[in-house]
C-alpha cells in the first residue's frame, strides 16, 4: 500500500445540481486541508428520477438508500448527504464520519414581485412539497393555497417565474449552495418557524470498518462538533417519535459553550394547531483534558451524546402532552 499522497478518495454523490455542488465543496475543502485528492462520483436515485410528491414517496431515505448501496460496495470512501434526508435509523456497516460546519438552517420564501408572506394577496398560490411547510404556511396564513410539487431547486423557482405560482417555500441552504439568493424574498426566524431537523447540515457518510489514514485525516479536517451536535439534538427528536423527514415537525438547537438548547415543533397538518417545546442541557466535555486527537474524539462523541439526550427528552415531553394526537408522525 502506497502512504496518503497515493490515495484518492472517491466522494459518491447524487447526480442533483444541489448534491453536486455541496459535494463539490466539500471534496475541494478535504483536498486543501488535507492535501489528499478527491474525486466526486455521482449516484442516480430513484428521489431523483421519481416525479411523485415527497409525500407519496415515503420520504424516508429515496435520495440515501442508492448512495448508502455504493459506499457499502466500496465503488466509493464517503458519501455527502444532506442531513436532513437521511433516515435517523441506523444502517448496517455504515456511521456519519463527520458533520461539517452548518449552512443556514432557515426556510426562505422565494415570491414574485418581492412580495412577502404578509404581502401575498388573498388566496395566493404557494409551493412546496413539505407537509411542515404547508402546516406552518397554513398557520400563518390559512387563506393560502397550498400547491404540492416536487423538483430540484431551479424547477421549483421556475414555477414563480413563470407564474404558475406566486411563491415558493425553500431551505435557504440550498439556495445558499446553488448561488440563488437574490430570489429570497423573506427568511423565516428558526424560533417561529423552526424547520427539517439538520435542515442546512451536511453528513459524511462512511464504512464502519474504514480507517484508512487518509479517511480519518479528511474527517478530523471538515468535522464541526457544534454543527454535529446541533444537528444530531434535532435528529433525536425524529428518532424519538419514529417519524420521517416528511414528517409535520420543525426543529432548532443551537450548541453553545457547555449548553445545548433545542425546539421542537409538531403541526396538525391544515395549521389549526401546533405543540412547542424547549429543552436544554448541559454539554459535557473531560475538563482540562491535554487537546490530544484522542481527546478531540472524545469529546465530539460526548457532545453529541448529550445533545441527543436532550432531544429524547423533549420528544418524551412532546408525546406526553399530545404530540401523537396532532400529526401522524410514524413514517412507513
Ligand atoms: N428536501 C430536499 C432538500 N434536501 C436538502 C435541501 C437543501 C437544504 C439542506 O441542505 O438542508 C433540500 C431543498 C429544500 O428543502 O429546499
Amino acid at each position: 500500500m502506497g502512504g496518503p499522497s497515493a490515495v484518492t478518495l472517491l466522494v459518491g454523490t447524487r447526480g442533483s445540481a444541489l448534491a453536486l455542488a455541496q459535494a463539490g465543496d466539500i471534496a475541494r475543502e478535504i483536498t486543501e486541508r488535507t492535501g489528499v485528492p478527491t474525486e466526486l462520483v455521482p449516484v442516480t436515485t430513484h428521489g431523483d428520477v421519481s416525479r411523485e410528491s415527497l409525500s407519496s414517496l415515503g420520504g424516508t431515505g429515496v435520495f440515501a438508500s442508492a448512495l448508502r448501496e455504493f459506499l457499502l460496495a466500496g465503488k466509493c470512501d464517503l458519501v455527502v448527504h444532506s442531513m436532513k434526508d437521511l433516515p435517523t435509523a441506523p444502517y448496517t456497516g455504515l456511521r456519519i464520519g463527520a458533520v461539517p460546519i452548518r449552512a443556514d438552517a432557515r426556510d426562505a420564501l422565494c415570491a414574485r414581485d418581492g412580495l412577502t408572506l404578509e404581502t401575498l394577496p388573498d388566496g395566493a398560490r404557494v409551493g412546496t412539497g413539505s407537509p411542515r411547510r404547508a402546516a406552518q404556511l397554513a398557520a400563518r396564513r390559512p387563506d393560502l393555497v397550498i400547491v404540492d410539487i416536487r423538483g430540484n431547486v431551479d424547477t421549483r423557482l421556475n414555477f414563480v417565474s413563470s407564474g404558475e405560482l406566486d411563491a415558493v417555500v425553500l431551505a435557504a441552504a440550498g439556495l445558499g449552495r446553488l448561488g440563488r439568493t437574490e430570489r429570497i424574498t423573506e427568511y423565516f426566524d428558526l424560533e417561529s418557524w423552526p424547520t427539517a431537523p439538520a435542515q442546512g447540515a451536511l453528513a459524511i457518510e462512511v464504512r464502519d470498518e474504514d480507517h484508512s489514514d487518509a479517511l480519518a485525516r479528511a474527517l478530523a479536517a471538515i468535522q464541526d462538533d457544534a454543527s454535529h451536535a446541533a444537528a444530531a439534538a434535532e435528529r433525536s427528536i425524529l428518532y424519538r417519535l419514529e417519524a420521517g423527514c416528511a414528517a409535520p415537525i420543525g426543529a432548532h438547537a443551537i450548541v453553545g459553550q457547555g449548553n445545548v438548547t433545542l425546539l421542537g415543533a409538531v403541526y396538525a397538518p391544515d395549521g389549526s394547531d401546533s405543540l412547542a417545546l424547549t429543552g436544554s442541557g448541559d454539554v459535557v466535555t473531560p475538563a482540562g483534558a491535554p487537546e490530544t486527537e484522542d481527546f478531540v474524539s472524545l469529546s465530539s462523541a460526548s457532545i453529541i451524546e448529550t445533545a441527543e439526550e436532550v432531544g429524547r427528552a423533549l420528544a418524551d415531553e412532546l408525546l406526553a402532552r399530545g404530540a401523537a394526537a396532532l400529526a401522524p408522525l410514524k413514517h412507513n
